[in-house]
Parts: structure tokens; sequence; C-alpha cells
């Protein structure tokens, strides 16, 4: 059966969780491995990752310098405004973004700071050459001290993470396993560290429900605060809790796009609950932006032709990241 006709119409109520520890095994292991992320990523779209290989004090010292971060004053923190770059580096207030404008909220309530690939030995001018459009450095606050190393230092372990994960995706599409390699020589990664603020109203949404940009996403959430809720095909929110010891993947559209939507980009949002702070770190991985997005034939036949123009995947981010922020 090719992967044109797997596309599953199925309600999914689980999110299934997948065993890394064999990502770099035998052909035969990698194999089975990728053929439980592809049925994850037809059926589903999200699927946890267990033994992912991030070492627990690197996530314990991210965790602290974002809490130390998001606690300065909000004066500190609007000198590093994202608005002050090319490509929304940096400082995001509360409500400044609006992931689904058309939900009539007063904006997603949430904090954040973004950044992009930085090498973790050099200083911060130093950028890539294919990033084209999304060009630009990130910025760093003074304070808290150590905050630059330990954000790098997450940055880069779950950058590793994605590139385990990018051949196996390349055999659950029955592509040759090195297919990406030459697409993501400078991969695009995007991290967000997000502070969610206690949430009282319940017309509040921390973030409004939304699909990732990039090929897929690496999701830490902080334990034992229930907010990630994943969108069913019966518009049912099938909750998505943080399971210790795991990160959540999901698929976003540009390998939606690349498959012509076999792998499937699924909405969700994340609805925090009164009285409690809760903090998560997505990376948004995708190929290199001057990479152009086409359909990879295995997933488009006469009944399921191609859906999409081709499109480079750093002009895709920049619109998508653009009408988050200028609503
Ligand atoms: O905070 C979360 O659990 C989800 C965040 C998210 O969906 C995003 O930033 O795209
Ligand atoms: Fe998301």
């Amino acid at each position: 059966m090719s992967l044109a006709s797997s596309v599953s119409a199925t309600a999914f109520n689980a999110i299934p969780i997948i065993d890394l520890s064999q990502a770099n095994g035998s052909n035969d292991q990698r194999k089975a491995l990728a053929l439980q992320i592809q049925k994850a990523c037809i059926d589903v779209g999200f699927f946890y990752i267990e033994n992912h290989g991030i070492p627990q004090p690197i996530i314990i010292n991210i965790l602290s310098a974002i809490q130390a971060y998001f606690a300065l004053p909000l004066e500190t923190k609007m000198k590093l405004h994202h608005k002050t770059t090319p490509n929304f580096k940096g400082y995001s207030p509360l409500l400044d973004a609006n992931i689904d404008p058309a939900a009539g909220t007063q904006g997603d309530l949430h904090e954040g700071f973004e950044l992009g690939w930085e090498r973790l030995d050099s200083n911060a001018d130093s950028k890539r050459k294919n990033d084209g459009v999304m060009t630009g450095s990130n910025l760093w606050p003074d304070e808290p001290a150590g905050f630059r190393e330990a954000m790098l230092g997450y940055y880069h372990a779950a950058i590793a993470v994605g590139e385990v994960l990018f051949p196996l995706f390349a055999l659950a599409l029955e592509l040759p396993e090195r297919y990406f390699d030459d697409k993501t020589k400078n991969s695009a990664a995007i991290m967000r560290t997000i502070h969610y603020p206690p949430q009282n109203n319940p017309k509040d949404v921390g973030i409004g429900a939304h699909t990732d940009f990039e090929c897929f996403t690496i999701l830490y959430q902080q334990s034992n605060v229930q907010a990630l809720q994943v969108l069913n095909a019966d518009k049912k929110w099938i909750n998505a809790p943080p399971i210790d010891g795991t990160l959540v993947i999901n698929i976003g559209d540009q390998l939606a796009r690349w498959t012509n939507d076999v792998f499937k980009s699924t909405v969700h949002r994340a609805i925090n609950v009164p009285g409690v702070e809760r903090y998560s770190i997505p990376l948004f991985f995708g190929t290199d932006y001057d990479v152009d997005i086409q359909p990879i034939p295995s997933c488009v036949s006469t009944e399921r032709p191609a859906k999409y123009e081709a499109i480079t995947a750093g002009e895709y981010v920049k619109q998508r990241l653009e009408a988050m922020y200028n609503h």
C-alpha cells in the first residue's frame, strides 16, 4: 500500500509512547521503530518519546534559568523585546502573541523568550549562512547569571534528539534513511521557553488552538501540570499530560506539506489551570531555511493530488510568525 493511501480518518483517543533506546540499533531495530513512528504520525501527529537521551541536569538547569528570568521585572525583560530584532528573537510579553485570532480571545496568556541556532563556544553574533529571510542573532539578558549557557545547553541537547529523529522520519516515509541529511545541514531550530501564569479566568487560553510551523516540535513540559490538549478527528480535545522522563514530539506543517498531509500536523492548545505557574520548552525543528518543501512522490497519487505549492522553509516560517505576532 502506498503512503498516499494510508491516510487515517479514525479519531485517536490516546497518544502513543515510543521508546527511542534502539534509535541507533541494528537496521531491523531502526525499521521497527520507524514503523511505530509512521503509525503515530498517520494516526495522531503526536507521540511521546522515552529514553530520548537529554540528561536530567540539563533540564533542571534550564528550568531554573527560565524561572529566574521570567521572575525579573517586566521593564527589564522588555529591554529585549523581540520587535527590536528582524526575526522574533528575545522576549515576548503576556498577550503579545495571538496564535488563534479567530477565537476572539484577548491573546495568548503566556510570556516567552525565543532563540535560534548559536554555538555555545562562540559570541552572540555568530550566524549561519543559509538562514535567508530568517537570519538574525540571538539576544541575551545580563541576568540571571548562566542564562545563555543553560539555554544553549538544553538547545543543543534537544537538537541532538532532532538529529536522531530525522532519519527515523525518513524511514517512516519509506525513503532512504539519509534523505534529509543534505536538507538539514544548518537545520532550522527555533526554541521558545514559555511561562504560563496561573489562569484564573475560564475564558483565558495559555496558547490558542494552532498547528506548529516547522517539520516537528520537541516539547518539554513541566511535570505535574496538565495543560496541553490535542484535537482529534471528532473535534474532541485529548489531554497530553506531562509524563516524567518523556518529551512530546508533534508533526508540524512543514512535514505535513512534505507528506501531502499523510503525516498529520495536529491542532493543539494549552489551557493552564488556576493557582499554578507552568513552564514549557518547545523546539521547532525543520529543514534548512533555503530548502524548497516539495511533496514526497509516494505521498501523491491520482486520488490524492498535491495539496500545496512549493515554498522555501524560511519563507513559510516567516509568514506564520508574522501572522502570529501582528494580530
Ligand atoms: O506549552 C505547551 O505545552 C505547548 C506549546 C505550543 O504548542 C507551542 O509553543 O507551539
Ligand atoms: Fe504548538
